[in-house]
């Protein structure tokens, strides 16, 4: 199945790679407009990869230990992406910040499982539980040199139940989580979208484009 590059995507994982597998099942369908063409990880072992490899994607894993510097690690999988020639990279539990050479170069759709702003960081789902909130949920942004400060596309509200612990709490927004970024990258693939400052409208163009 020919996929133009506008349907060409990128997926980083760390872990389990649920959001990951969701996104393959979806692609499945060609009228979702997309297919992952790679998946990338920091970490050797995890079970994202193992999806990736039974659904015969091609996986890549640029550990930061590897490299002298930082900075060498940003350049690195910034090439490494750059061999796979997406139009959308999404970060789907990859639990590193990207630097510039990657921002620079693609847009970098990012999950959360917070309500953005509040809650950034590698544990959106405890600090949100251990502050006592009543309503999470659930964020799509595009990332940018910030921690989780990018421009938000969407969001959807999932509750906090009386005898939640995190990891029950995590797994009831995972399942909102995976539908919404379901859609939202078919969406985007297919409709294109636009950032004015902060605002993110999808629709009516015919790619990814800044105004
Ligand atoms: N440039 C950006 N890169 C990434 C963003 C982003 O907003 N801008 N979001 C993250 C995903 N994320 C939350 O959604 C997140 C993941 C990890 C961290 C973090 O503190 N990482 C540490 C290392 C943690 C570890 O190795 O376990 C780090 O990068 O030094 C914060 C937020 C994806 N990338
Ligand atoms: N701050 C980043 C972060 O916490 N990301 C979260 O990691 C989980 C990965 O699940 P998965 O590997 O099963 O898709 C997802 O809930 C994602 O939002």
């Amino acid at each position: 199945m020919c996929v133009s590059k506008a349907g060409r995507l990128v997926v980083l994982v760390s872990g389990s790679g649920t959001n990951l597998q969701a996104l393959l099942d979806a692609s499945a369908d060609p009228s979702y407009g997309a297919r992952v063409v790679a998946v990338g990880a920091d970490r050797d072992g995890i079970e994202g990869l193992v999806k990736a490899s039974k659904a015969g994607i091609p996986t890549f894993v640029e550990k930061l230990g590897n490299y002298p510097t930082r900075a060498d690690w940003d350049a690195a999988i910034a090439a490494k992406i750059a061999e796979y020639d997406p139009s959308l990279v999404v970060s789907a539990g990859f639990m590193k910040i990207l630097g510039a050479p990657t921002l620079e170069a693609f847009p970098v759709l990012n999950t959360h499982p917070a309500l953005l702003p509040s809650f950034p960081g590698a544990h959106g789902v405890r600090d949100a539980l251990a502050h006592g909130v009543k309503v999470t949920g659930c964020t799509v942004m595009l990332a940018d040199a910030g921690v989780d400060t990018g421009p938000i596309v969407a969001q959807e509200t999932v509750p906090v139940l009386p005898d939640d612990d995190e990891a029950v709490l995590h797994e009831r927004i995972k399942t909102v989580e995976r539908r919404l970024l379901v859609e939202i990258v078919g969406r985007m693939v297919r409709e294109g979208w636009t950032v004015s400052g902060r605002i993110v409208r999808i629709g009516n163009q015919t790619g990814g484009e800044s105004t």
